[in-house]
């Protein structure tokens, strides 16, 4: 097989940090400057050694060819009503970002609304976060370039189609929110910072400011209307109630747990300048989220004395916590996902049962089921309806169901839904594959669920290849989805799908989540160590087919779990990885993630930290059956929700202490993308060609067979 001569990245040997008296050496620390020649001529390099070994690939044409035309099916939002119009997101199939349509009845003729493909040439511009005024007269939008976090907020005249001559800047992790007369919008934004600020930069996010925006005037003029200066990493969450009266301000400094204050509206008809908040929460011990309110009573759902969390009942003129009352009690196993008031007196609520989805309806008076939507086995994937609207709309799909929207309307009993619309793949079987959900032991003894997909009457003889995927942080679900990519691994390489829910993430409420955040992580590495040896021993697969992927803090996990077990996996796909658990703090949103990491700032989770670092626990291996796996890092330049450097400086430490190993014979390689980010508004041109190139890889490193 191939040698690679992996690039010689110049070690510097003298940066040392000192740790709490531990001494760590940083060597590619020159790698953290992302505009110095020397790290792009490193990106350079990576990229020159990786393009040929993809591009070797013997079925890349086929790849790519029946992923393009697998992809190629119309995909539908559900459709939403604002004002006295119905809006809906569409993509016909290939179209590199979804396109905005405007209809005057459900089934009057659409209009395009906007269409952000023709804002640029190579789909790199998306739509990033959107709000119309409570008559759907006016439409706040962002826009993202090269999938920044960063966006600008435009605001266009529904009615003519015309952008108003206003564009808002510094705009990152917006909260966008309308006063009720649709005169401004409420909006966070950062202040002016030296340097640039097109998402390829790693300065750290500070200062936060709640903004208003009175519509048809220049930025300039905007007010500050809430602001926490002794908080410089607080982001600052805003919603106007649905009766318009009250701004509700909901502070968060990492990613979970946040206050809560409130404004009274109706006292500053005139917004000027800073708005007099009443405090309601004042310590960060729970997410409060708010649902809806009648007069001063709010409703908020929170994981406060309630880790499957509950609906409650705070009324803003006696908010002391012994007034709260419970609406909806904490159910012991379902975890409450969601919920959104909707014809006047009811609550539609979502919850996951065994990481599958429940939908019902509920009295908004007394909190009472008044009735279940029955749904397959999967998730809801969207969801439109308010509190004054007699119908909601919701988005269902699966494993093997593309998707499938239904309509209930309020107005006529009984509550039945119907299928609005039903997508469909082109030549996809869906009876010739199976999806289950297996349970299997972690280490400690956890039970585990998982779900496994793949072709029906697989020989089960360890001869298949599988991809096992996982996440496992941040409270976030991974429920069942249909995704293209994965049916292309099924059908033409007899691929099994695995996606165990492993722990950090939401799907068994709070206690899922704290039994793998903190001085827990290690379990969520040990429940996907666990979801490998299953797949093995019940002879789903071998190590040597096996192929784990993970992105963002998924990319963490599979990176910990290589360096942990290099024997499990024959492959391994890391995708925007948080690789260096020692530094993430330092650069644009990372501070945030301290809620499930901690922080190399504190001396005891320092310690947990260094344990489970990628970048700090490489170890040449010492023969092939400890090799690493064939693993491809993958970046962007404009990712600043977790910067590159995180995957240059694991990559250029992996090469220069596996990859010189004679034992390694598996390559070690990055992708490095341009004009891309962490994910978010990636056009389908780009996300085909990433795909073929992850499928490429596994097909080179694992030695696979693409069958027609
Ligand atoms: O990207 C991430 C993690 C995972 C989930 C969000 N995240 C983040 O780092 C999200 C930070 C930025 N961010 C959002 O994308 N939504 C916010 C938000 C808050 C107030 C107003 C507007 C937006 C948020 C909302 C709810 C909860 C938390 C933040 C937020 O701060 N990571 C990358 C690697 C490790 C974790």
């Amino acid at each position: 097989n191939m040698v690679f001569d992996y690039p010689a990245a110049r070690r510097d040997e003298s940066v040392v940090d000192d740790y709490h008296g531990t001494k760590i050496k940083d060597p590619y620390r020159w790698l953290e400057d992302p505009d110095s020649n020397e790290t792009k001529e490193f990106i350079e390099a990576e990229n020159k050694i990786t393009r040929p070994y993809l591009d070797a690939c013997p079925v890349k044409g086929e790849v790519h060819e029946r992923l393009t035309e697998l992809w190629n099916y119309p995909k539908y939002s559900s459709p939403f009503r604002r004002g006295d119009r119905y809006f809906f997101f569409k993509n016909t199939g290939l179209q590199n970002q979804n396109v905005l349509y405007v209809q005057d009845s459900l089934d009057g003729e659409p209009r395009v609304f906007l269409d952000p493909n023709t804002l640029s040439e190579d789909g790199t511009i998306a739509l990033s976060g959107s709000r119309f005024t409570e008559d759907g007269s006016t439409f706040a939008y962002g826009l993202s370039v090269s999938g920044s976090d960063w966006i600008t907020i435009h605001l266009k005249d529904v009615a003519t189609g015309e952008d108003y001559p206003e564009v808002l800047e510094k705009v990152k992790f917006a909260s966008m929110s309308w006063t009720k007369d649709n005169k401004g919008l409420f909006y966070s934004r950062y202040p002016e910072q030296t340097g640039k600020t097109d998402g390829s930069e790693t300065e750290v996010n500070r200062d936060q400011k709640l903004c208003y925006h009175r519509l048809n005037t220049p930025q300039s003029e905007d007010v500050i209307v809430v602001e926490f200066p002794e908080e410089p990493l607080w982001r600052i969450g805003a919603e106007v109630t649905d009766c318009g009266r009250y701004l509700i301000v909901s502070p968060v400094r990492d990613c979970r747990d946040n206050l809560l204050f409130y404004a009274d509206l109706s006292k500053h008809p005139n917004i000027d300048g800073l708005l007099p908040l009443t405090q309601i929460v004042h310590k960060f011990e729970a997410d409060y989220e708010y649902v809806t309110n009648e007069g001063s009573v709010c409703i908020f759902r929170t994981n406060r004395n309630a880790p499957n969390y509950r609906l409650i009942k705070i009324d803003l003129h006696n908010p002391a916590e012994e007034n709260w009352e419970t609406l909806i009690p904490e159910h012991q196993s379902d975890v409450l996902d969601w919920a959104s008031a909707v014809d006047h007196d009811k609550l539609v609520i979502h919850y996951i049962r065994d990481v599958k989805s429940v939908l019902q309806l509920h009295s908004m008076k007394t909190g009472e089921l008044l009735q279940s939507f029955h749904l397959d086995v999967g998730s809801v994937v969207g969801f439109s309806g308010k509190k004054d609207q007699t119908e909601i709309f919701y988005h269902f799909m699966s494993f093997l169901t593309p998707g499938v929207i239904y309509h209930v309307d309020f107005t006529k009993q009984p509550y039945s839904p119907t299928i609005f619309r039903e997508v469909k793949v082109k030549d996809f079987d869906a009876s010739q594959y199976e999806a289950k959900q297996v349970f299997y032991s972690s280490k400690d003894g956890t039970k585990v669920p998982m779900f496994i997909v793949s072709k029906k009457d697989l020989p089960r003889d360890g001869s298949n290849p599988a991809l096992i995927y996982g996440y496992g942080g941040f409270n976030i679900n991974i429920q069942p989805s249909f995704s293209v990519t994965r049916l292309v691994f099924m059908q033409h390489y007899n691929g099994i799908i695995a996606i165990p829910n492993i722990r950090g993430g939401g799907e068994y409420g709070e206690r899922w989540h704290n039994g793998g955040r903190l001085l827990n992580k290690q379990n969520v590495f040990d429940d996907f160590q666990a979801a490998a040896e299953y797949l093995i021993a019940e002879k789903y697969t071998r190590a040597s087919l096996l192929t784990s992927q993970g992105g963002s803090n998924g990319g963490l996990l599979v990176a910990a779990c290589i360096n942990q077990r290099p024997d499990l996996y024959g492959a391994a796909i890391v995708q925007v990885g948080v690789l260096d658990m020692l530094r993430f703090q330092k650069f644009t949103i990372g501070h945030a993630w301290v809620s499930d990491y901690g922080s190399s700032d504190n001396k005891t989770q320092f310690e947990y930290l260094l344990k489970y670092s990628p970048l700090h626990n490489i170890v040449a291996p010492v023969d092939e059956r400890h090799q690493y796996p064939a693993t491809l890092v993958l970046t962007a330049d404009h990712d600043d929700r977790v910067v590159p450097l995180h995957s240059l400086k694991f990559v250029a430490e992996l090469q220069h202490v596996a990859g010189h190993s004679r034992a390694q014979h598996r390559p070690l390689l990055a992708r490095v993308d341009t004009k891309a980010g962490h994910g978010g508004g990636k056009p389908t041109a780009k996300i085909i060609e990433e795909h073929t190139d992850i499928l490429c890889f596994m097909t080179q490193a694992l030695d696979l067979k693409f069958v027609k």
